[in-house]
This record gives C-alpha cells, sequence and structure tokens, in this order.
C-alpha cells in the first residue's frame, strides 16, 4: 500500500525508508555525515546557510478553497496554482533515483481532531526531526496510513526565483486544497513544524476547533493551563515546570471536549541553556534529540551551550517522552488559567499582571512582544513587534476569526488570564538585563495556585492592568518596573512609548467593541 501511494504520488526515488527506528535514522545521519553524535547522546547537525525561518519565502496557494478564507498580505504570500504544479513537478523529477526518507505520523494528538501526514526527507536527521516533533502511529494506524497532507521537503533542491516564481532559493509552499507542502532550499527543521501548524491554523476553525501558539501543561489535581506567547518569550522553558505535567510547549487545540497538543515532541532554544534554570531541557538533550547548529568542542564532543557563532536561534529538537511527567496522550481538560507571555525588551511593561476578560482579547489581539534574535532571517537585536494572537506568522485566517474563538471560551470557561512579561528589568535591552527564569518561573507558579489572588494589587493608570504588589517568591521591587529603573523620568518616557505602540497599533482593526478598545493602555497623549 506504501508503494503504491508514493508512485501514485508520482516520485520514483531508489530507496524510501519508512519510520525508520530512532537507532537507524541516527545511524544513517551519521554514516553519511549529516552530524555527529554528542558527549550527551543526542545528534548534532549544521543547518548552513539559513539557521532559522524564512518568513518572506512562505506562500499559501491561492485557489477556490484560499482567496476568500486566507488573510493575504505581508504574511500570507498567494502562489499561482500553475506554479505550483510546476515547481512540484519539478521536484519529483529531483527526486528521481534518489535515496529518501518518509514519515508517517499525525499532528494532533487527539484521534477526533488529527491530520494524517506524511514527511518526505532527503536527510536522515530531517526524518529524525519529523519522528520525534510530530505524533507516532501505532503499528495498526501505521499500515492503515492514508495521509492527508503530504511534507516534501528536499533540502537539496532550490528553488530559481525566475524560473520558479519564489522570491529566493528557499521556499515553503503550503498547498491547502491539495493536501500538499513544499519546502526547499532550507534545511531549517522549524519550517516543517511551522507549516503544519500553520495547515492546522487553517483547518480548524472550520471544525469548531480553537487552534493556538501555545504550550500548555497541567498540575497534579489536572487543572490545566496555556501559555500564549511569540518566539522567545518562554511558552518551552516556562511550561517545563518540575511541579507541573507538561502536555506541550508551542501548537495545541482547544475542542468542546479540551486542549490537545498538535505535536509529540518539543522543540526548545539552547542559547545559555543552563543546567540550573532549566534541568528537565537539559537532561531532555540525549540519545534521540537533534541539536541544530549548536557548536560542539571537537575533542570533548560537548555541545557550548553558550557559543551562538553559528546563531542565536540555536535549538533542539526531541520527543515529549524525554521530559518527566509528561502528558501522554498529551491532552488536557478546559483550561483553568490563561498566561499570556511576552518579552518586553523595552523594560517598561511589569512584570506580572492579571488581565480583565475584556484585557485579555484587547492583549491577544495585539500580540505584543519583542522578536529576539535569529528565529527569522533578518533579526539581530530586540525589535518590538505586534504580532496578532501571539502568532500571526502561523495564522492563515483573519485575526478575528481565532480572536473570537478566545473570547467565547474564555466566557464559557470562566478562565483567569495574567500577562507575564519575561523581558527586561532595570531599562531597555543594553541597559537593563532579563528577568530571571526563577522569577518568572515563580510568578507562574502563584499565577497557577490560587497565590494571585490571595495578593494586594495597584492599578497601572497606563498600562491599565492590575499589577500585584507581592508575589510569593518575588522580590517586591522587581514587580514594579519603574522602580528597577535608575531614571524613573527615562522609565516613564519608555512607557508612555509603548503605550502609545499598542494604541497606535490597535488603530488597524475595525470593528472592535468599545469595551475591548477600553481596555488597553492609556497614554497622556493623543496619538
Ligand atoms: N525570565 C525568563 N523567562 C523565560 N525564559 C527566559 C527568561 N530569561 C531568559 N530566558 C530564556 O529565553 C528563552 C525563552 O525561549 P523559549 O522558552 O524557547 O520561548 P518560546 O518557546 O516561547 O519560543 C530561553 O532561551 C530561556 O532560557
Ligand atoms: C520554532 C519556532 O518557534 P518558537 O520559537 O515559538 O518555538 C519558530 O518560530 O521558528
Ligand atoms: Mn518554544
Amino acid at each position: 500500500m506504501f508503494a503504491e501511494q508514493i508512485a501514485k504520488f508520482g516520485i520514483a526515488p531508489r530507496t524510501i525508508h519508512r519510520n525508520l527506528p530512532v537507532g537507524a535514522l541516527v545511524d544513517m545521519a551519521v554514516s553519511q555525515s549529516e552530524g555527529a553524535v554528542t558527549s550527551t547522546g543526542a545528534l548534532s547537525v549544521r543547518t548552513g546557510k539559513y539557521t532559522g525561518r524564512s518568513p518572506d519565502d512562505r506562500y499559501i496557494v491561492y485557489d477556490d478553497l484560499t482567496q476568500d478564507t486566507v488573510d493575504w498580505g505581508k504574511i500570507n504570500h498567494p502562489f499561482p496554482e500553475d506554479k505550483f504544479d510546476r515547481l512540484l513537478a519539478k521536484m519529483k523529477g529531483f527526486v528521481t533515483g534518489k535515496n529518501l526518507f518518509a514519515f508517517d505520523g499525525f499532528v494532533g494528538a487527539d484521534p477526533g481532531n488529527r491530520l494524517a501526514i506524511r514527511v518526505i526527507n532527503d536527510r536522515a536527521w530531517q526524518s529524525l526531526f519529523a519522528r520525534q516533533l510530530f505524533v507516532g502511529p501505532s503499528a495498526g494506524e501505521l499500515r492503515s496510513h492514508k495521509p492527508d497532507f503530504t511534507i516534501m521537503c528536499i533540502n537539496d533542491f532550490e528553488s530559481i526565483p525566475k524560473e520558479d516564481g519564489t522570491n529566493s532559493d528557499v521556499f515553503i509552499i503550503l498547498n491547502l486544497s491539495r493536501g500538499i507542502v513544499l519546502i526547499g532550499g532550507t534545511s531549517y527543521a522549524g519550517e516543517m513544524k511551522k507549516s503544519m501548524f500553520s495547515t492546522m491554523n487553517f483547518v480548524l476553525p472550520s471544525r469548531g476547533v480553537f487552534p493556538m501558539h501555545c504550550s500548555a501543561n497541567m498540575g497534579r489535581g489536572g487543572d490545566t493551563a496555556l501559555f500564549f506567547g511569540l518566539s522567545g518569550t518562554g511558552k518551552t522553558t516556562l511550561s517545563t515546570d518540575p511541579d507541573r505535567m507538561l502536555i506541550g510547549d508551542d501548537e495545541h487545540g482547544w475542542s468542546d471536549r479540551g486542549i490537545f497538543n498538535f505535536e509529540g515532541g518539543c522543540y526548545a532554544k539552547c542559547i545559555h541553556l543552563s543546567r540550573e534554570a532549566e534541568p528537565e531541557i537539559w537532561n531532555a538533550i540525549r540519545s534521540g534529540a537533534v541539536l541544530e547548529n549548536v557548536v560542539i568542542d571537537s575533542r570533548t564532543l560537548r555541545p557550548d551551550f553558550d557559543d551562538g557563532k553559528l546563531t542565536e536561534n540555536t535549538r533542539v529538537a526531541y520527543p515529549l517522552d524525554h521530559i518527566p511527567g509528561a502528558v501522554t496522550p498529551s491532552i488536557g481538560g478546559n483550561p483553568k488559567t490563561i498566561i499570556f507571555l511576552t518579552a518586553d525588551a523595552m523594560g517598561v511593561l511589569p512584570p506580572v499582571s492579571r488581565l480583565t476578560e475584556m484585557g485579555a482579547m484587547y492583549h491577544f489581539m495585539s500580540g505584543y512582544t519583542s522578536k529576539l534574535a535569529g528565529t527569522e532571517r533578518g533579526i539581530k537585536e530586540p525589535k518590538a513587534t505586534f504580532s496578532e494572537c501571539f502568532g500571526a506568522p502561523f495564522m492563515p485566517r483573519h485575526a478575528a476569526v481565532y480572536a473570537g474563538m478566545l473570547g467565547e471560551r474564555i466566557k464559557r470557561y470562566g478562565a483567569k488570564t495574567y500577562f507575564i512579561n519575561t523581558g527586561w528589568s532595570g531599562g531597555p535591552y543594553g541597559a537593563g538585563s532579563r528577568i530571571k527564569i526563577r522569577h518568572s518561573r515563580a510568578m507562574v507558579t502563584a499565577a497557577l495556585s490560587g497565590a494571585l489572588d490571595a495578593v494586594p494589587y495597584r492599578h497601572d493608570d497606563l498600562f491599565n492592568i492590575d499589577v500585584p504588589i507581592e508575589c510569593p517568591g518575588v522580590p517586591a521591587d522587581v514587580l514594579n518596573p519603574r522602580m528597577t529603573w535608575p531614571d524613573r523620568d527615562s522609565y516613564d518616557q519608555a512607557a508612555e512609548r509603548l503605550a502609545q505602540m499598542f494604541v497606535r497599533n490597535f488603530t488597524k482593526f475595525g470593528g472592535v467593541s468599545p469595551q475591548v478598545l477600553a481596555s488597553g493602555p492609556r497614554p497622556s497623549q493623543d496619538v
């Protein structure tokens, strides 16, 4: 059946290894000089020219299905159907007679809300990534597997912009009607997971499921929490909590039955990773894990997590079961607490605050953070950004579709929402310093345990949020960013500037309810 499906798809490789075990994939990666096994047991690879996502090279095929349902613009670039056909044919030709790998599995841990996928790769390590990051099939599921989506990710195939209608040698093209994703020219493995994330974000809303760029975990009593946030805000770091059971670190859906992970693994950042601050992630870097662009000492084969010479966006991929106590299958009930994470490089937002229901809508639509270096091509230092739903690069539909689904659910289930800033304190990036992981964890713990229900608050009139005056495990002065700056006037000016940025950004939304509008920051000057 597999062989027939491959023939029907229209490729004729010399061999195509299907769902090889982890050990075999590692061995092949090593014997083909794709990478080396480090002192930790993890496989280490380099991705070459591109070490982060290429958002300008990411397209969606423009056709009857997508023309009125996709929010076309700076993020979702249209790709013509005929050019897609030509590029697909070219890629098929390219892989003729080559050795390929196929991973058959799923995106979505909830059997009622998943897509069957087939990932076709030209490198063993990429197939290992697919195996560890997506959801693996049972023996029975593998036997009867029929993919809804085929991802053909061929690292060695580069496009020629003039011929192929692409923007560079790299392309990531989603054909949502035909269930095909084409990736070429880049080996950054994050493209595979994020393109299937975008696919889920298109497919699920019409099935009544809310897709979310968030991590999730569960307390011992079964209560679940979500952590929304853009890249680098702490979804992976803070959801990996020794006192709670991990559900997933990046992509989830919320159906009438509760939440479920889209993935079967995690993709953690490695830059400056320390054993003390993130022991579970540190220990997950073992046999079966894949390190991307981490510098390895040639003599000791030890990873140097402090060396960012290849990129700041160094990564490790590992399956969920590398984290002690992770929930399997990764499914949980309706969340009790929702945390919005931001990494404010201006250093002015309070590190923790409580949001009203309308404030939650305002901040979900705003999606403020600072883009950190490396995750996207061209970002070299933190850059303030507003990204709707805390994940605009992955949302094919209009932001209102997702915001509406969040609003309904907060109302229905009465989840409490908090805003946690894991960014800078004592001054902006360059002058102040990043809030300590230990402190951010204590804030998360206090929010989830209910401890923040029992402390006094002050209202921050500028940002229009409620800020706790005390939080167990956090020195009181850390809670008030103004007090951490050496010069209060500079703080006030910077805070005013950020508040104005929020207001200016929000003018792009039409038809927002007055209550939501009134729940945002209130700069003293009109903008
Ligand atoms: N206070 C903090 N809270 C969370 N992460 C922090 C903090 N300070 C530094 N970091 C670092 O910032 C990065 C957060 O990234 P990560 O958790 O992977 O974000 P995401 O999963 O949202 O992309 C990690 O490298 C982590 O070590
Ligand atoms: C993998 C990515 O996401 P995150 O940093 O949110 O984990 C990415 O944006 O390429
Ligand atoms: Mn992450």
